[in-house]
């Protein structure tokens, strides 16, 4: 097998921002693993102030440790590959995805079926929410609005800057958008534990109807998400808390959170997701699939794997349609649907520029 990476950096129509970064572009590193005839994509975003992943040590990973595991493999020993990615290399779960996501989008090309169909899916929909920008109270109700126009019925607001002000950000964006929408709230560890149960408090005493609150204290204070969790009606959901199988049983034996986030960039591809998606349903735990800022392709993976091992509420799979244009093709946008492809594997036929 032969593995090629290229480079993307895709502009995004608008800027994407959070308590920890702002973003204008997905900066991606896209990987090509072919059998000389068929090839499987997968994405490795970089993602500095989340993962630590960058482009050039995503490249690196895969072009050293992971090139040299794989190597002497042929394409039909997909279990056998998958072990070897995983075991390559320490951490680099991005380029650990990357791989991953490839090998399963050739396997299933080799067969002439969609990624999601070789997964076990017979579904080729699923849904997303939207996620709403860090933005001042007349912005996020603005944008809550037009994401309701656009066809959104569940609405992510980013929060975690100041924890005052978004009391009443989020109060605006209720009242901007009634009732029915879903509302949930991402943190992304701004809040400290006080202010985080004081905000989800005052939004649970204005009747604000928050579906979840995703991580809303440091990713390493499992004490203080468990404090939390502990004082809301409020359901909390662990991101940044949780790579992998070690982080998620440490969560579950605190009781720290409700439901888990989890992301192919943040464990490593669908075969470890899948062993947090069981791991979580075995211990009653609610669980969503999220992504980072990434492509079609990163997306894509994602929206296949919720199609064959679906989760207990609306997952996070906005990513791409931030995309002022796609950089390949495969999954589409119709409001808050994902049309999952009709052709092989992820349904990539390669670069569009
Ligand atoms: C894109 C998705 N809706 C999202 O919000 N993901 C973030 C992290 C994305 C990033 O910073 O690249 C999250 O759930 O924290
Ligand atoms: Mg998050």
């Amino acid at each position: 097998m032969k593995i090629t990476t290229h480079r993307v950096s895709a502009p995004l129509h608008t800027p994407f921002i959070t308590a920890l970064r702002t973003a204008t572009h997905v900066e991606s590193l896209l990987v090509e693993v072919s059998d000389g005839e068929l090839s499987g994509w997968g994405e490795a975003p970089q993602v500095w102030k989340v993962t630590g992943d960058s482009l050039a040590g995503s490249q690196a990973c895969i072009e050293g440790p992971i090139t040299t595991a794989l190597d002497g493999l042929g394409p039909d020993d997909l279990t056998e590959a998958l072990r070897r990615v995983q075991g390559a290399a320490v951490g680099n779960f991005g380029a650990k995805d990357a791989v991953d996501v490839a090998l399963h989008d050739l396997a299933a090309r080799r067969r002439g079926q969609t990624l999601h169909g070789f997964l076990g899916s017979t579904v080729d929909l699923v849904r997303t929410d939207v996620t709403l920008s860090v933005g001042d109270a007349a912005a996020l109700a603005t944008a809550g609005r037009d994401r309701v126009a656009d066809g959104f019925d569940v609405l992510k607001i980013k929060v975690g800057t100041d924890a005052v002000g978004d009391i009443e950000r989020v109060r605006r964006v209720r009242e901007a958008i009634g009732p029915e929408p879903r509302l949930r709230l991402d943190a992304n560890q701004g809040w400290t534990r006080r202010d985080a149960v004081r905000v989800i408090r005052a939004l649970e005493d204005a009747g604000c109807a928050i579906e979840l609150v995703e991580q809303p204290v440091a990713a390493a204070d499992l004490d203080g998400m468990a404090w939390v969790t502990d004082r809301v009606s409020t359901p909390i959901l662990a991101d940044e808390s949780v790579y992998g199988v070690r982080d998620l049983v440490a969560v579950i034996r605190q009781g720290a959170a409700d439901l888990v986030n989890v992301k192919l960039a943040k464990c490593g591809g669908l075969a470890p997701a899948r062993t947090l998606l069981e791991l979580a349903r075995e211990h009653g735990l609610g669980a969503i699939v999220g992504c980072m800022m990434e492509s079609h392709v990163g997306v894509g993976a994602a929206a296949a794997l919720v199609s064959a091992y679906p989760t207990t509420t609306v997952n996070d799979l906005d990513a791409a349609w931030w995309l002022r244009e796609a950089p390949v093709t495969g999954i589409r946008y119709d409001g808050s649907l994902i049309h999952l492809p009709s052709a092989p594997g992820l349904g990539v036929t390669g670069l569009t520029a």
